[in-house]
């Protein structure tokens, strides 16, 4: 089913902003084999759009340009929208609280396992927006507890804000000071494993994240200092999935501050001075690659 996602058709929405992983340093591995990262975290105003309603039954309906990969069966695929939605509602239900039917619908917007938290995103957008919904007012450490359990960076994207995240994601510290960037993202739609890319690591005690005991305090500075950071998982994944690199070379040539890959890829991302030259660079990247996936974007600043 195609639906256009407009407010008014919905008792609330909620946006589901993409996650930036600006730098990805592994750091070590845990015994149970899932690595030690140390991210420098933003979200993008480009994302996916839930809209929520009171229903007689429980219904999910999807749409937008990524909306074909995901299916709205939530036995065959799984989706973190309704795996989220029934872990809030057992938590209410545990509280002695109502959790209502609901028809929650996905705009799909954002490239599906791309390195940019698209299902994570989705899943925290749904456990904000059905919280709303109930009324349920559950404290934000239960919250978190329960993004906690749909993934590693549910967390991360229940704040939406930039952030530093340690552990394997779920040791966040907030950056209330962190600027808005000009972006472009690009994905030349081709997948890449997650745990491919972290198998064909070669180091996995690379140099912490360090930042310098003070904080950069603007725009330009914050450049510098991200064009000094790395992503770990960008070498292998360019040897993995050879448009990695040519996506980023081709950034970069739009003229791109610092071009770097998000995630497990395969979306690079481009940091630009202003929206107009990154709307500029995104319509130019089209022309190149009309098959691929580009969006100008900026991203959200912190809550000073
Ligand atoms: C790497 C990040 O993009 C950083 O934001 C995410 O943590 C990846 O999150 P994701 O796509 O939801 O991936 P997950 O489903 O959690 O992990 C997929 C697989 O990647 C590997 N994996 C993932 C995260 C991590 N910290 N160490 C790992 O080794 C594990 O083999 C895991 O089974
Ligand atoms: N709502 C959803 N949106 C996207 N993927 C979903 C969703 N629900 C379930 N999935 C499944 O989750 C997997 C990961 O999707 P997602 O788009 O979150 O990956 P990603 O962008 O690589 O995330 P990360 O940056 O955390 O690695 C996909 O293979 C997809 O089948």
């Amino acid at each position: 089913m195609t639906m256009i996602l407009a407010a008014g058709d919905f008792d609330l929405t909620e946006e589901a902003p993409a996650k930036i992983n600006l730098a990805l340093h592994v750091t070590g591995q845990r015994a149970d084999g899932y690595h030690l990262l140390d991210m420098l975290v933003t979200f993008t105003q480009h994302g996916d759009r839930l809209g929520f309603r009171a229903s007689e039954r429980d219904e999910f309906s999807l749409s937008g340009r990524f909306s074909p990969l995901l299916t709205a069966d939530a036995d065959v695929g799984g989706n973190l929208v309704l795996k989220a939605r029934d872990l809030l509602r057992r938590a209410a239900h545990d509280a002695g609280l109502e959790a209502p039917s609901v028809h929650i619908h996905l705009e799909k917007n954002l490239p599906v396992a791309s390195g940019i938290g698209g299902g994570s995103a989705d899943a925290a957008a749904t456990l904000r927006g059905l919280a709303k919904l109930w009324n349920l007012a559950l404290p934000l450490d239960t919250m978190t507890a329960l993004a906690l359990k749909l993934g590693a960076d549910v967390p991360m994207c229940l704040a939406s804000r930039p952030l530093i995240a340690r552990g394997i994601g779920e040791a966040i510290e907030l950056l209330p000071d962190f600027p808005s960037f000009a972006m472009v993202l690009g994905n030349p739609l081709v997948g890449v494993s997650t745990p491919e890319v972290f198998r064909q690591l070669a180091r996995k005690d690379n140099p912490p994240l360090v930042l310098a005991s003070r904080m950069p305090s603007d725009h330009s500075q914050w450049i510098t200092t991200i064009g000094t950071l790395r992503n770990d998982l960008e070498p292998p994944a360019q040897s993995l999935c050879g448009e990695v690199a040519t996506l980023a070379q081709m950034i970069t040539d739009e003229g791109a501050l610092v071009t770097r890959m998000s995630g497990s890829g395969a979306t690079c991302f481009g940091l630009f001075d202003d929206l107009e030259q990154a709307t500029a660079a995104a319509a130019s990247l089209h022309r190149l690659r009309p098959d691929w996936y580009f969006q100008a974007t900026e991203t959200i600043k912190g809550d000073a």
